[in-house]
């Protein structure tokens, strides 16, 4: 299929998902199982491909870095990139060295598909991305399941040392996921425990394939237009909460 025909046969604009939660939670193990469930109507977006470009730092300083606050993403791009996707066109996605610290010289041509999965520590936390996603997924894992999954892949993984691992996260980590990351639960439309629990991915799996199921193209009146138009409606008749009361 051409890139032309993707785009006139897809539903524009696509149905965005956003999956957040701690490092470790099992956004991306969720995120995969539900692409690899549906198949190619899916595309799984990493945030973590847009870690700033630091290679103009040496690998010390690049080992210093705060990779857990909001500065550390480049935000503009993955806007423009998340906007371009959900409009049909293709982007060229950065990629991420986790053992470097630092993006490849690489990129991967992304084509647009009906459902765009953005997943990341933040994919909740930026307000203009928030709005563009049309489900938005919390995925919570208590902290010490978090970190003994986590000390795991680092070490074996992305060529860490143990005691890195610790003081990265007790330093940096958890202090940022408490700050910027645990506060996005509240902006979730669903809060998945554990990570890749059968029943709550089903449920995706389910969710997104009556996405695909509805009228493509010029559809008036898909679940996902229905659920759009029910959220504006609550939005627009529910008055903002007295603070004195
Ligand atoms: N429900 C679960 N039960 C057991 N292990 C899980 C579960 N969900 C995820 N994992 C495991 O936890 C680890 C971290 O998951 P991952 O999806 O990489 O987390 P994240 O993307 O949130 O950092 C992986 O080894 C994954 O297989
Ligand atoms: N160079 C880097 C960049 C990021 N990290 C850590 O990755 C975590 C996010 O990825 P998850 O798959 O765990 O969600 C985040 O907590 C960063 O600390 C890193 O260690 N090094």
């Amino acid at each position: 299929m051409t890139n032309t025909d993707q785009q006139r046969t897809m539903s524009i604009p696509s149905f965005a998902i956003g999956i957040a939660g701690g490092t470790g939670a099992g956004k991306t193990t969720v995120a995969r199982t539900v692409a690899d469930t549906v198949g190619e109507a899916v595309t799984r977006i990493p945030i973590d491909n847009y870690y700033e470009d630091l290679s103009h730092l040496d690998r010390a300083e690049r080992a210093d870095v705060n990779y857990d606050h909001p500065d550390a993403f480049e935000w503009d791009l993955l806007r423009e990139h998340l906007e371009s996707l959900l409009m049909g066109q293709p982007i060229e996605m950065p990629q991420y060295d986790f053992e470097r610290h630092t993006r490849t010289d690489d990129s991967v041509r992304v084509e647009p598909t009906d459902v765009i999965v953005l997943e990341g520590i933040l994919a909740l936390h930026d307000d203009e991305i928030r709005e563009l996603l049309d489900l938005r997924v919390y995925v919570m894992t208590d902290a010490d399941v978090r970190i003994l999954r986590r000390i795991e892949r680092d070490v074996v993984e992305r060529g860490r040392e143990l005691e890195g691992v610790i003081d990265q996260y007790l330093e940096t980590v958890k202090p940022m996921h408490e700050r910027f990351v645990e506060p996005t639960k509240k902006d979730a439309d669903v809060i998945i425990p554990e990570g890749a629990n059968r029943m709550a991915v089903d449920l995706l799996v389910e969710k997104v394939q009556a996405e695909l199921g509805g009228e493509h193209g010029d559809a008036v009146d898909t679940p996902r237009e229905r659920a759009r138009a029910e959220r504006d409606e609550l939005e627009s008749t529910v008055s903002p909460l007295d603070p004195t009361e």
